[in-house]
């Protein structure tokens, strides 16, 4: 089976409205990947990044899988061999910090949905172009922030976003309350220290107040 890009960005745009954020996770324990799933499923937030930053991050990407009402997917997929081992451990989903044609080729092979990144006007035209219409935008703060996204929606409003990078509960409404962001990413609902600690109410608490943005 192989899924057009329009197949990717329905799914993509339906996870993006599941929730007003998706948490991006560094996992470096994988014994923290099921408590840490749970505590954010159940503060509201279903879909989760799991980046592909860590060595632990494929296994903690297939015990998350088995979290009852989690959607796991792989976070920096920069390869077509990522694309394969996130495939294989369960992943639903993928993100990338851009997109390279490769990279996309074999998402649409694996049949897996792709939220790829753009940081310009012309790296999101060359996606619409292949048929790409929900993207993330990234490194959303660093970029320009909120007005910058709103600038790129005067010329191109077909385009949908889920910015990342830097964002946090302060600057969340203000891409929010934008017509062209369907949800945002960010890693500030699972803080490193709390993760550590196994303060998993915490979370669910952050998690909370994440999910009624
Ligand atoms: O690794 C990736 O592919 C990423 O997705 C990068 C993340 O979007 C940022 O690391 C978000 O991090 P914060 O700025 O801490 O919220």
């Amino acid at each position: 089976m192989t899924m057009t890009p329009q197949d990717i960005g329905k799914a993509t745009e339906a996870l993006c409205r599941k929730a007003p954020v998706i948490p991006v996770l560094v996992i470096e324990d994988a014994a923290h990947a099921v408590p840490l799933a749970q505590a954010l499923v159940a503060g509201g937030l279903p879909v989760l990044e799991v980046t592909l930053r860590t060595p632990v991050a494929l296994e903690a990407i297939a015990a998350m899988s088995q979290v009852a009402g989690g959607i796991v997917g792989a976070g920096t997929v920069l390869t077509p061999d990522d694309v394969t081992a996130a495939r294989a451990a369960g992943a639903q989903f993928a993100v990338s910090p851009g997109a390279t044609d490769r990279l996309l080729d074999a998402c649409e092979a694996a049949d897996l949905p792709i939220l790829p990144g753009a940081a310009t006007a012309t790296e999101a035209m060359r996606l619409l172009e292949r048929g790409y219409d929900t993207l993330k935008f990234f490194p959303a703060s660093a970029i320009g922030g909120a007005p910058a996204l709103r600038a790129l929606g005067g010329p191109l409003p077909q385009l949908r976003f889920c910015p990342t990078g830097g964002i946090d509960t302060v600057n969340a409404p203000d891409y929010l309350s934008l017509p062209n962001v369907l949800c945002v990413g960010g890693s500030w609902v699972a803080p490193r220290k709390l993760v550590e600690n196994g303060e998993w109410a915490a979370i669910t608490g952050l998690a909370r107040q994440a999910a009624a943005l």
